[in-house]
């Protein structure tokens, strides 16, 4: 793994998002990374549920909260991606930021909630200001939660 996470490049004004930003202290505080520095298409974050981010029973995991990791680690991913593909380093100016445009999720089956979850990005296509994003979430090895994101480089202004 990178030693800097992908959120930790965003500026300030930048870093209060629920889901990843570091300046967020009732967020989730989402971190990712490059899965290998020497392949830069596929991704991958770490994320332990706290007791309270439960579903409708007690062990299982809310499924907001696994969309909303579905959600930060794509577009993060994204943004990597085409700092990478621009031969940029992340966070410097100017700046590309990711937003979602569409996020399709199958839950595959429910998630447990004391386990470390394991997100996987892959960047399947990145074309002017679109990035396509498979995403997955697991734990102990199992896919939990699979996704489809598409995400869209806001305009400069
Ligand atoms: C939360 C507020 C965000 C404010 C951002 C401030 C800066 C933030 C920076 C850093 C923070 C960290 C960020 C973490 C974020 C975590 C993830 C989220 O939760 S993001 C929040 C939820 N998402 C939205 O609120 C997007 C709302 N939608 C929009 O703003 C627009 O619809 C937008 C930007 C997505 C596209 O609008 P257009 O006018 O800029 O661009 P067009 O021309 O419509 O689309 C560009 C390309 O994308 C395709 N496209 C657009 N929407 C699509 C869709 N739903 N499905 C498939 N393709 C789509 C289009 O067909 C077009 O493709 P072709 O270039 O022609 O090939």
């Amino acid at each position: 793994m990178s030693k800097q996470a992908f959120q930790d490049s965003y500026p300030a004004e930048f870093s209060h998002c629920y889901g990843c930003g570091h300046d967020n202290p009732h967020g989730l505080q989402l971190k990712s990374y490059w899965l290998d520095e020497e392949d830069r298409t596929h991704t991958v974050a770490h994320f332990t549920p706290k007791p309270y981010h439960t579903g409708g029973v007690p062990d299982k995991a809310y499924g907001g909260l696994i969309a909303s990791l579905l959600d930060c680690h794509g577009t993060a991913s994204a943004a990597a991606a085409a700092y990478f593909k621009e031969g940029r380093k992340m966070g410097t100016a100017p700046i590309l930021r990711f937003v979602t445009a569409s996020l399709s999720i199958d839950f595959l089956r429910p998630t447990p909630i004391k386990e470390e979850l394991t997100l996987y990005g892959e960047i399947t296509q990145l074309e002017g200001r679109k990035a396509t994003v498979a995403l997955s979430l697991s734990a102990n090895g199992e896919p939990c939660a699979t996704a489809t994101m598409i995400a869209v480089a806001l305009k400069p202004e």
